[in-house]
């Protein structure tokens, strides 16, 4: 199956790879062609001719700006009303993309950076495609690691949770890494205890199947040193903070979405 990536940027690049890793034939444009030449020595084709690259094409895969997005579509709606066409922007609605190619061929999904390691969580939805067109996206999807269907009215709060997400559990990998540097660990030390332990504390939630806050009951001693530090966690409001984030990022999706909707590139 070939399948071409559209704008391949930061995720346009870790998708490529992680498809082209999976045994899938892939081509990835961009514009400014030198910036993926390496791509070429994993077996990428690369082009910065992105309307003939799509020609031969079974599935389409858009990971250009949002706006580039619709604008690519509908310069290229005819082309791509007759193949799999997967947009990854955020923000943009099926039903905008719909408007130039109808919506039997295609799917909107969110995916976030670990999609390069094959630990990203990517969730779709595609309303008006066939269960068997489906079934082969979902395939070329789980290439970059956990998949789960969704209603697209839930797209704006999981771009805000899980497309984001990376770097805000990265800014606290950080943070904890600093502190480690200032209460006297060497740099590489203090990053790994952090990292491990971010890590070990997911799959304890997912090999557990226990809530976030009944497993961290179980770290913190009565008398003990944890429950220090949650004192000054929640001193300092880390949790609204937080959901504050969250819904920021939710919130300029949906702005995106409407603003989007409301033009004609
Ligand atoms: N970064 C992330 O973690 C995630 C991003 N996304 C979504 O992915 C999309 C891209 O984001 P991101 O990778 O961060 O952004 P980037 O800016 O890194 O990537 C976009 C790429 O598109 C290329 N491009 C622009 N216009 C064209 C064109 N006409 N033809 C071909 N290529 C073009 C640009 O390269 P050039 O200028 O050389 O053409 C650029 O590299 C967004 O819609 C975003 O919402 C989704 C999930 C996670
Ligand atoms: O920041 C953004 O808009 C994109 C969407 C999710 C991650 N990056």
């Amino acid at each position: 199956m070939n399948i071409t990536v559209v704008g391949a940027g930061t995720i346009g690049e870790a998708i490529s790879v992680a498809l082209k890793n999976r045994g899938y034939d892939v081509t990835a444009t961009r514009r400014n062609v030198s910036k993926i030449e390496t791509l070429a020595g994993l077996g990428i084709r690369v082009s910065s001719k992105s309307e003939e690259a799509i020609l031969d094409a079974d599935v389409v895969i858009l990971s250009l700006k949002p706006y580039d997005v619709l604008a690519f579509v509908k310069r290229n709606a005819r082309v791509l009303a007759e193949r799999t066409t997967i947009s990854m922007a955020a923000a943009l609605p099926i039903s905008a993309m719909a408007r130039y190619t109808g919506d039997g061929r295609l799917m909107r999904a969110m995916t976030n950076i670990a999609a390069r390691v094959g630990g990203g969580f990517t969730v779709f939805c595609a309303p008006g495609m066939q269960e068997r067109e489906k079934r082969e996206c979902r395939k070329i999807l789980e290439c970059f690691g956990e998949v789960m269907e969704v209603e697209e009215k839930y797209m704006d709060a999981l771009t805000a949770i899980s497309g984001s997400g990376p770097a805000y559990i990265l800014t606290v990998m950080e943070a904890m890494m600093y502190a480690g540097l200032k209460v006297g660990l060497p740099r590489d030390l203090a990053l790994k205890a952090s990292y491990e332990t971010i890590l070990g504390s997911a799959k304890l939630v997912s090999e557990s199947g226990n809530h976030p806050s009944v497993l961290k009951d179980l770290v913190v001693t009565p008398g003990g040193v944890t429950i220090d530090a949650i004192y000054e966690l929640e001193d300092s409001g880390i949790r609204t903070a937080f959901m504050r984030a969250i819904e920021s990022a939710t919130i300029k999706s949906r702005k995106i979405s409407e603003e989007i909707a409301s033009r004609d590139p």
